[in-house]
């Protein structure tokens, strides 16, 4: 470090006994960034590379509040929030979020395109694919294909479908020695050699990924040139499609098209950001970014465009079902859901449903062929069927916006009964009804008016089905 940053080593090093930075991102899925201001009881200030990243103070105890429970933000390293900022994913794209556990650049690639198109999020580990699914769940994100494969099924499955693929590399963490202890430990495993040829495995099969005008943005936290710079160039190397995408920012350190944050110049970790667009064609002036070496075809390229799927047909409602996974695929409600919506719902759902041992699921808008993925989740969890009845899941419930639903108990986030519904406990009956109109059956239960989760009323009592695994401790 001392030879890469010169006379800055010291301010660098210095920056190691100031405190962690800490954050959080805004879910504009469920709030806008005004209103989330307006009800969050703690001090914040803006981040300035995104706008709807915030620090907060570390003693304030945010991921204890009840709206942290009701998914209106995500807690969020801050540099970590820049490289899908540099993605800029837009409505309708087809996306994929490789390395994606547990999540936080996932959620943030479904804010941007406001849960449209498709968002394809994978991880390699299995344990970690499962961070991923509560987090969507709870984010409310529902246009989305959550897998848990390597990059070579993903590649032989899904081959030239993307229009921006994120690969937030698993790096050696140098980049993360000040905010967490066991990153430093972690190096003795993971160091840079180690990590740079799994990088190399995973960059290999993105020439099978990406197709004409694809956007590629590498990112990963730490320092190392091995992991970083000299990724991007195999991947140039790899293919003459790959064009550089010169990174520009007000805020980083950008040299030679890439991005660094260092931490003793930025309020944040240390992070590296690089970009690429891959065009086959002739060299695209329109572009602004290319050098005219980067149109020079090489000699090692070794990549074809393949042609377009057949079956790609933007807009399309046919989603192709798994044969291994024994999915029924309807374009009508399933009958059980039909006498929920009509009982409970204010709105009608529509689109493609597919039931799987007893789960019901609204796919994603997006047509996408899952045969031989694996496959964690597969658009939005509505619920099961059980006895002949729909009963609805936790992700139907975050996934809802209060006025979605016709029975509903809205209670301040200072009531101690939000707490004990957040804890599992049992409510009291007529200090939740003063915050609605308790009927018979399933009540959506709310705070400042975003949902938490369900409760059923029975028999005058309250059976509170916020599940175990989400409880507050
Ligand atoms: C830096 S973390 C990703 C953090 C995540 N993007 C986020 O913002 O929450 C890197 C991840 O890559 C995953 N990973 C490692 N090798 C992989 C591979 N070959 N294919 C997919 N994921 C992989 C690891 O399990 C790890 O969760």
């Amino acid at each position: 470090m001392k030879i890469k940053l010169g006379t800055e080593f010291e301010a660098f090093l210095a920056s190691y006994d100031t405190p962690v930075y800490t954050g959080l991102r805004v879910n504009t899925l469920k709030i806008s960034v005004e209103d989330f201001l307006e009800i969050f009881p703690y001090p914040l200030e803006p981040i300035e590379w995104t706008e709807d990243g915030f620090y907060y103070r570390e003693e304030d105890p945010v991921t204890k509040h009840p709206l942290f429970y009701a998914g209106l933000y995500y807690i969020q390293e801050p540099s970590a929030m820049s490289p899908v900022t540099v993605l800029n994913p837009q409505s309708g794209d087809k996306i994929l979020d490789l390395c994606a556990a547990p999540g936080g650049k996932s959620l943030q690639i479904a804010s941007f395109t406001k849960d449209s198109g498709l968002l394809v999020t994978n991880d390699i580990n299995d344990k970690r694919v499962k961070a991923i699914v509560r987090n969507v769940e709870k984010y409310g994100v529902k246009n989305v294909l959550i897998l848990n494969d390597d990059q070579h099924t993903i590649a032989r499955v899904l081959p030239h479908y993307f229009d921006r693929i994120l690969i937030d590399a698993p790096c050696s963490g140098e980049g993360m020695f000040k905010k967490d202890s066991k990153a430093v430990k972690a190096w003795a495993s993971y160091a840079n050699e180690t990590c740079a040829k799994m990088q190399r495995e995973i960059l290999e099969v993105v020439p099978d990924l990406v197709k004409e005008n694809t956007e590629l943005v590498y990112s990963t936290c730490t320092f190392s040139e091995v992991e970083n710079e000299a990724q991007m160039l195999y991947l140039e190397a790899l293919d003459a499609g790959f064009k550089k995408q010169y990174v520009t920012s007000d805020f980083f350190d950008v040299k030679n098209g890439v991005a660094h944050l260092w931490p003793h110049l930025i309020k944040g970790e240390g992070h590296f950001i690089g970009s690429m667009i891959y065009q086959n064609g002739a060299c695209n002036e329109a572009v602004g970014i290319g050098n005219n070496d980067q149109c020079v075809e090489r000699k090692n390229s070794r990549h074809f465009v393949k042609p377009q799927r057949q079956d790609e047909k933007k807009g399309s409602n046919r989603v192709k079902k798994d044969r291994n996974a024994r999915a029924e695929i309807v374009n009508e409600m399933p009958t059980v859901l039909k006498s929920f919506s009509e009982q409970y719902l204010n709105q009608v759902l529509s689109g493609t449903f597919m039931i799987e041992r007893e789960k019901i699921y609204l796919l994603p808008e997006q047509e996408v062929d899952i045969k031989g993925l694996h496959v964690a989740r597969y658009g939005w969890l509505l619920g099961e069927i059980k006895r002949d009845k729909f009963v609805p899941s936790q992700a139907f419930a975050m996934g809802l916006c209060m006025a979605d639903f016709k029975n509903v108990a809205n209670l301040p986030a200072s009531s101690v009964q939000v707490l004990k519904f957040l804890k599992g406990e049992t409510l009291d009956y007529d200090e939740v009804n003063a915050y609605g109109t308790l009927t018979k059956g399933f009540c959506l239960f709310c705070t400042e008016g975003y949902p938490l989760g369900f409760i059923k009323v029975e028999q005058g009592l309250i059976k509170n089905l916020y599940p175990i695994s989400w409880r507050m401790m």
